[in-house]
Order: C-alpha cells, then sequence, then structure tokens
C-alpha cells in the first residue's frame, strides 16, 4: 500500500483555509493530521507528524508559521500575502541551513490566473502602456493584492528586459490614490465590492488598440488544484520557489 502524506493546515477555519481542509481530506493519496487556526500551538504540527504545512493565514502570522515549519524540516505551502523582499530573504536563510526542505509561496492557486500573469508578462513588450486593476470581496485585509504584486512585478521585469519606455502619462494634478499605487512602475488599482472573490484585469494599450487580459475566480474551489498540485510536488523543489508557474511549464515566466 502506498504511504500516505501527512498534510497539516493552518488557518483552518478560514475562508481558504476551510476549503483547503475538504479539499484535502478528498484526496486520497493525504492525510489530515492536523487543522490549526490561531490560538493552537504551531507544536502540534510536530506531534501530528506533519511533512507538508500549508499556510493560509494573514499576512502578520504566516512569516513565522513558515520559519517554523523550516526549521522542523517539514516543507510549506503557502498562500497568504504579505511576504516582503526583506521576509523572503530572511526565509532564504532559513532554508539555507535546512537544505532539502522546499517553499512554495504562490500568490495565487488558480490555474487560470497563473496563465493570465504569464500572459499578461508575454504581452507587456508589445504595448506602450499596462496598468492593473485588482478586484476582491470587501473582507480583504490587504491591497494591492499578491496577485497584482506578482503580476505588475513579471510585467515591469519582461518590460525592462526588452528594454521598453515608460509609459506616457502626462498626469500632474491628482488627488492622492487616483493613480493608484506603483509597483515597480506599473500602476494598480484596488476594488473591493460585497458580491466579488477575486478578479483581476490586466490593461495593455497602444495607440488605436487595447489587450484585456481578465482572470475571475467566482469561488475559492478555483484555487484547490492548485494547493494539491502544491502539496504533491513542493519536497520535489527544495529551496523556496515563488508562484505556482515555478511547478509549471509556462511562457512568460522565465521557465
Ligand atoms: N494564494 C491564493 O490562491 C489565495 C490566497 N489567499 C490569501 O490567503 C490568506 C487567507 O485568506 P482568507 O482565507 O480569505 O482569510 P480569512 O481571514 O478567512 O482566514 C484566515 C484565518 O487564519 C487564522 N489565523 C490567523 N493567524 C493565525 C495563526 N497564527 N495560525 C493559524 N491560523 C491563524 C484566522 O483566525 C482565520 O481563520 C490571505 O492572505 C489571502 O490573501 C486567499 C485566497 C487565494
Ligand atoms: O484574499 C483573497 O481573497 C485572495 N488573495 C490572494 C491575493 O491577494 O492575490 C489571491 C486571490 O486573489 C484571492
Amino acid at each position: 500500500m502506498t504511504e500516505l502524506l501527512p498534510v497539516a493546515v493552518l488557518g483552518a477555519r478560514g475562508r481558504m483555509g476551510s476549503e483547503a481542509v475538504r479539499a484535502v481530506d478528498a484526496a486520497a493519496d493525504l492525510d489530515l493530521v492536523a487543522a490549526l487556526g490561531s490560538s493552537d500551538p504551531l507544536e502540534t504540527l510536530v506531534s501530528a507528524g506533519a511533512r507538508v504545512v500549508v499556510d493560509l493565514t494573514v499576512p502578520d502570522a504566516t512569516f513565522d508559521n513558515v520559519a517554523f515549519a523550516v526549521e522542523h524540516g517539514m516543507h510549506a505551502v503557502v498562500g497568504t500575502t504579505g511576504w516582503t523582499p526583506q521576509r523572503l530573504d530572511r526565509l532564504g536563510e532559513l532554508l539555507a541551513a535546512s537544505p532539502g526542505t522546499g517553499v512554495l509561496i504562490a500568490p495565487n492557486f488558480a490555474l487560470g490566473s497563473v496563465l493570465a500573469t504569464a500572459f499578461a508578462a508575454s504581452a507587456a513588450r508589445y504595448f506602450e502602456s499596462v496598468e492593473i486593476i485588482e478586484l476582491h470581496h470587501p473582507d480583504k485585509v490587504d491591497a494591492p493584492s499578491g496577485t497584482a504584486v506578482r503580476t505588475a512585478q513579471l510585467v515591469s521585469a519582461a518590460r525592462a528586459a526588452a528594454g521598453v519606455a515608460e509609459a506616457p502619462d502626462a498626469t500632474r494634478d491628482q488627488l492622492d490614490g487616483a493613480r493608484g499605487a506603483s509597483v515597480d512602475g506599473v500602476p494598480v488599482h484596488s476594488v473591493r465590492l460585497r458580491g466579488l472573490t477575486a478578479h483581476q484585469e490586466v490593461l495593455l494599450g497602444s495607440p488605436g488598440e487595447q489587450l484585456t487580459i481578465r482572470h475571475d475566480s467566482f469561488d475559492r474551489a478555483s484555487f484547490m488544484p492548485g494547493v494539491l498540485l502544491g502539496i504533491r510536488s513542493v519536497a520535489r523543489y527544495p529551496g523556496l520557489t515563488v508562484g505556482l508557474d515555478g511547478y509549471l511549464d509556462l511562457p512568460g515566466t522565465g521557465r
């Protein structure tokens, strides 16, 4: 009989965590050994024998959770946002001391979203202007979304590599925030609206034409195939991987 992979979910009572608990529970090759909330001790991960920890918590908690997992030789699959370059650097140092341990930080687990970001990065060099609009439910605590930040970073890097000039923008007089937040030079606009789940548009413009690359997650079920792919793959990718595209073969992502 094949051994089941012991998996723990952190943030298990949240919107994403509860969906992930159901998905892991339903997978024949995975064993849900722990489902922890904010008041449960992380030591439970050790006593439960978890090999892969899934973090779907809050930006303030995710670094400490992942650091605990790495320090105890457990792989981590992370959907939580809030990973600044400084936190990623610190995580890289921890991973250097734990060779063989893998961490996946996936700003978005929906395969359509990962593809949309890759398409946007591929298209970015061919247009004068690029802007991103991300639209989410109003219970989301962070802005801009992790997906929008990642998309802007890849778009910006692709334009820089191709030597594309800065996008034209004559705006000089404005209310603060009217032009969104600049992420690596790409304007990102955040909408929070009851009824929405998770959506993003990348607008690419040149004289006389516009390309819009839009992705919609209507339900958190959209994220579960990516979560399961991450859980099943993470042990094969020691070190840090940012973006589920790191486990896939997609255009525009440098793989
Ligand atoms: N990568 C992806 O595809 C997706 C990522 N997300 C991200 O996942 C995170 C969670 O999103 P939601 O589920 O909507 O939020 P939520 O607020 O519904 O759930 C977060 C849960 O984490 C718990 N929590 C807080 N601190 C904790 C700790 N130290 N240990 C264990 N649990 C803790 C909270 O009590 C809460 O139940 C956010 O950062 C969000 O942006 C959300 C959807 C998809
Ligand atoms: O909070 C959410 O809901 C989501 N968060 C992630 C993000 O910030 O990009 C992924 C998805 O957009 C849903």
